[in-house]
């Protein structure tokens, strides 16, 4: 297949008269991982659902390995493995006799051993799955949706409650499954988390995608700041981005162009004699990307209601 695995146009779903997924486009390529982040209700979990094929979409195409998900639901579903955002188990039995009953249910299984000591759960083999703490039932979670080596994986919120480490073990495991070629569509509120495992993200807000991209992308989509204190009252040296003062000399830059400005500032400070207090640059993190859509869609969103 030369196409992407999954492909989203213009995809719209509601919930009788609520529009909570407004229009949504993306692809995500066979071997990426691409997250999908927003505020909560964004439409995260709807457009997730919609592409696992649980639900057709009210208006728009998905398609998935190149066929409809919901009209080839059983064809998409031997190619996919779900980690739901709270799967049901049947709390009395073990975690080994879970994951057996599972892997009779799979073609391409993986050996059982192998998949619960890949998520730390080897040890935990014969307690009944009631019996384990929230973080090992995401990590169960986790190791029945990769059991049938899917070619593309679901993943909903996947270390929601896991301690750190855990979290860490987490990521190694997607790691080690994109090296092997598995597509992965991922969403998450731990900015970090993608941070650390998209290929390409989209951050969601209101039921619309408002920035979509690489990381380097999203993050070039936001102005850099450069702040500084000036010993005494100066002229600036021309910049391309736009500087704001206080009354204490304290100084903010915000540009697009963050080494021209800073090259710029650097020499004019040189060739004065200046000192620049506490002086600091950096580049916009996906959290001030994130924050940043929120507050400007809220001031359109209240533009358009008045
Ligand atoms: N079954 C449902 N019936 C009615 N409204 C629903 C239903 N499921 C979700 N919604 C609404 O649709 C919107 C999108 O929900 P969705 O769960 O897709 O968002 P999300 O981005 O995954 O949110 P979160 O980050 O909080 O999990 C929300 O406003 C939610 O209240």
């Amino acid at each position: 297949m030369t196409g992407p695995v999954i492909a989203v146009n213009g995809l719209r779903c509601s919930y009788g008269d609520f529009e909570a997924v407004r229009g949504v486009d993306f692809e995500v390529a066979q071997g990426e991982l691409f997250a999908l982040l927003g505020t909560n209700g964004a439409g995260k979990t709807t457009t997730m659902e919609t592409v696992e094929g649980h639900r057709p979409p009210a208006a728009g195409t998905v398609r998935v390995f190149g066929m409809d998900p919901w009209q080839n639901r059983a064809e998409v579903r031997r190619q996919v493995g779900i980690m739901l955002q709270d799967s049901g188990f049947a709390g009395d039995l073990t975690v080994g006799e879970t994951v057996r009953l599972w892997r009779s249910m799979v073609s391409r299984a993986s050996d059982v051993d192998t998949a619960l000591d890949a998520l730390s759960l080897g040890h935990r083999r014969d307690v009944a799955v009631k019996r384990l703490s929230g973080g090992e039932r995401r990590r169960l979670d986790l190791v029945l949706a990769m059991l049938g080596r899917p070619r593309l994986l679901f993943l909903d919120e996947p270390t929601t409650g896991l301690d750190p480490e855990s979290r860490r073990a987490t990521w190694e495991v997607v790691r080690g499954l994109l090296a092997e070629g598995t597509t992965v569509l991922l969403t998450t509120h731990y900015l970090e988390e993608a941070e650390r495992l998209a290929h390409r993200l989209a951050i969601m807000h209101r039921g619309r995608i408002a920035v979509s991209g690489s990381l380097v992308d999203v993050l070039a989509s936001r102005q850099a700041r450069i702040d500084f204190v000036l010993p005494r009252p100066a002229v600036l040296p021309r910049l391309r981005g736009s500087v704001s003062a206080d009354d204490a000399g304290s100084y903010r830059i915000t540009t697009r162009d963050l080494q021209r400005d800073l090259h710029a500032l650097l020499s004019w400070a040189d060739e004065h004699g200046l000192r620049l207090g506490g002086l600091r640059a950096r580049n916009a993190s996906l959290e001030d990307v994130f924050h940043g859509v929120r507050e400007e869609d809220d001031v359109r969103e209240g533009e358009v209601a008045v």
